[in-house]
Formats: structure tokens, sequence, C-alpha cells
């Protein structure tokens, strides 16, 4: 069988079945996903297709003029509504883009309509519709070459090639028109309207594709966002933006597996600012908040790069001395005390911390480190703040710093 047997009726039942389908396909995905802003539109792009397609089959058995109108206004209408659709899913403005695709839509029904209306035969009527597509598709076809972008360069080109294959099939049925026209052009029999309800149906088939692929590929993005702002609230303390107590915790293997291979010594430090309790109550808790945030920045800048900081909870930081031996480490820890009493309050008050220090060795948890480092930060605070306490363990290695 060839396309030059196959007669239209079959062929136009062919098409109405496969639209129908894609525009089932389309909704169940509309009802049942979040498809986000504009899927609905393309919805009711492939409804318009098939209700065209299924009102063209039944003129044969209805009566001519309004099944034509129902029909041919369906297939005009129907390409706006897939440019509508791609403006709001991608959040294109929508004017004045869209008024021009409705007015091209608009008028190319009128001056069909106007032709029927006065009597025009077929071979006029098919000859208006086919410009008028072919101008409805170039228009569109503009747009989807605008939108291409890396992210929607498959989908889109599905579209374009979609759209350019429909463009070339009207462009087909109009050139031996434009000459002249064919008396004996025949709508029901003509070759070209196999080819064009053909190329309707493969074109559709991939415009649904690029459709459900749009939408996958933002539902993925959206979901690469989600997961990265999830991941930096777990891991970043949002008012210092230093490492959040969890995260510290969990980079520490880390960078202990990288010591021990390299040998490499550590030290971890604990401090927390002095009377912060007064500031907060005398000052307010968002002058704490802003100490907080400046601590935090001022001992950011203030380590190596290699190092680790974090906000442990409350008024309390660690900072991890990658590479660090613990002499190094008083020094680094005492210099950072005088640099914290740069900052001062909004009544002009000089902020000090307490800091306890001790040595982390590669193959220990991260609680027996911190528990030696809390006793030496009690300790400061019992010999008065404002200063660095080294814990016992580590004083045969280097003597206390204050
Ligand atoms: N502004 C602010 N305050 C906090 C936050 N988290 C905890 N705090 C307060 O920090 C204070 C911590 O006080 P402590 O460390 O127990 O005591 P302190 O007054 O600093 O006294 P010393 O540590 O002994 O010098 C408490 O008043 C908490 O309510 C926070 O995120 N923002």
């Amino acid at each position: 069988m060839t396309l030059a047997t196959l007669d239209t009726p079959t062929m136009l039942l062919f098409a109405s079945t496969c639209h129908t389908m894609m525009a089932g396909v389309l909704l169940l995905f509309w009802l049942t996903r979040n498809t986000g802003p504009g899927f609905g539109w393309w919805v009711w792009n492939e409804a318009l297709v098939a209700i065209g397609l299924i009102a063209l089959l039944a003129r044969q058995w209805l009566p001519l003029a309004p099944t034509a109108i129902v029909s041919n206004a369906a297939l005009i209408f129907c390409v706006p509504m897939i440019e509508l659709g791609l403006r709001i899913f991608l959040r294109r403005r929508l004017q004045p883009g869209m008024t021009v695709s409705w007015l091209l839509a608009t008028a190319v029904f009128a001056v069909w309509l106007g032709a029927l209306l006065n009597g025009a035969d077929t071979v006029t009527r098919v000859q208006i519709i086919s410009i008028g597509n072919l101008l409805q598709y170039g228009w569109g076809l503009s747009l989807f070459v605008r939108c291409l972008t890396p992210a929607t360069r498959v989908p889109l080109g599905l579209l374009i090639l979609g759209v350019a294959i429909q463009m070339v099939v009207y462009l087909l049925r109009v050139a031996p028109l434009l000459q002249g026209g064919n008396p004996g052009y025949q709508l029901m029999n003509d070759v070209l309207l196999a080819w064009l309800i053909l190329a309707s149906v493969f074109c559709g088939i991939g415009r649904t594709c690029a459709k459900l692929m749009l939408v996958h590929g933002r539902i993925e993005s959206e979901l690469r966002h989600t997961q990265a702002a999830l991941e930096k609230r777990a891991n970043v303390d949002a008012l210092t933006q230093l490492a959040s107590r969890s995260h510290f915790e969990s980079a520490l293997p880390l960078l202990q597996a990288n010591a021990q291979r390299r040998q490499l010594p550590m030290a971890l430090l604990l401090f927390d600012i002095d009377h912060f309790k007064q500031i907060n109550d005398e000052l307010g808790h968002q002058a704490g908040d802003a100490m907080l945030s400046a601590l935090g920045g001022l001992t950011a800048g203030f380590v190596r790069q290699g190092d680790l900081v974090g906000r442990l909870g409350g008024d309390e930081f660690a900072v991890l001395l990658f590479d660090c031996p613990l002499t190094a480490a008083q020094l680094i820890a005492d210099r950072l005390r005088e640099q914290v009493r740069t900052l001062h309050t909004d009544d002009g008050r000089p902020l000090s911390i307490s800091a306890g220090l001790t040595t982390l060795a590669a193959d220990e948890d991260f609680a027996a480190a911190y528990s030696r480092a809390d006793v030496a930060l009690y300790a400061a605070k019992a010999a008065g703040r404002n200063r660095i306490q080294l814990h016992a363990s580590a004083m045969t290695a280097a003597p206390a710093g204050a």
C-alpha cells in the first residue's frame, strides 16, 4: 500500500486517534504530576488538533459548513497554544509576542471564514489555510529558536524539527496552488493532504515528547536545586555561614585521613564569647546575633584555607587547625583572641573569648577531642576568661598559653 492509494478518511481516522491518545497522555500527566504553569495550554493544543481532525473526518456525514468551521478554527487556534504554553513555562514575557500569535490566528480564521461565506471554492480556501498555517508556524519557529538554551536544546530541537516538517508539507501543498491553481484539485484525494496528516501525526509525537522532556528537565533541575539548598542548610550555619556542627563532625574523618597519610599534626580549638548572655540581655538578641556573625567572619578570615571553622551551637565555635603543631596552634589561638578584642558591642564594649586547645589524633573520635577541649575551655573561664587554655594531656608537649 502506498501513500498515494491511502484514502483520506483512513488517514484522518489514524491521525485523530493518535492525537486523541496524545491529548489523553498529556492530560493524564497534567492531572497527576506537578507539571508547573503552561502545561495546560499544551494539553489544549493537542486536544484542539484532535478535535479539528475528528471534525474533518465527520464532515462527510455532518453539514459541511459547521464542521468546516469547527475543524479549521481548531486547527488554526491550536498553534498559538504551543507558544503560549512555552512562554509561560519558560517564564518569558507574554507580550507583545503572544498578541501577534493570537491576532495572526484570528486573521487567518477571519479571512478563511470570509472566503467560505462568500462562496469561495475549495482551492482558494485551502490556499488561505495553508498560507495562514505557514505564517503561524514561521512565527512560532522564530520563538522556539530564540528560546534555545543548553537546557532546552533537545526538546526545543524536537519542536523545531516538527514545525519545520509541517512547514515543508504546507509549502508543498501551497506551491502548485500558487502557480495558478489546479483545476482538478480534489481535497479528499490529495496525496499531499495524506502527507500533511501523516506529518502532523509525527510532529504531534515529537511535540508530545518535547513537552514531556521540558517538564522532566524542569522537575530534575528543581530537584537538584532543592537538594543543594537542603545540603547547604544542613552543612552551613545560617547566621555565620560557617560549617554547622554536623558538617564539622562529618568533615573531620576526611581531614584526619589526609593528616594520617601525610603524618601531619592537628589541633582543635574550642571557644565561646565571654558573658554573651549579658550582651543578649542588655543589648537584645539581634545585637547578640550581630556579634556572633562578626566573630564568625573574623575567625573564618583569620585561619588558613585548609582549616575547618564551625559554629557548634549557641556562642560556641570550633577550629580544626590542620597541619599545625601545638606550639603554632597556641600562637594562632592567642592572636585570634587578641583580634577578637577589636570587635565591639553596640555600646562600645570590646568582645572577648575564652578557648580550650587540644591536639587531635588522626585516629581518634571527635567526641573525645571535643570533651578535652571543653574541659580546657571550662578551665579558661574559671581562670578569669579572655584566655586560651591548653588541655592537661597536651601540657607535656608544650607549655600552656594564656
Ligand atoms: N543572640 C543569640 N544568642 C544565642 C544564640 N544561641 C545561644 N544564645 C545565647 O547565648 C548565651 C550563651 O551564654 P553562655 O555561654 O551560657 O554564658 P555566657 O553569658 O557567655 O557566659 P560565659 O560563657 O561563662 O562567659 C545564652 O544566653 C543563649 O541564649 C544565638 O543564636 N543568637
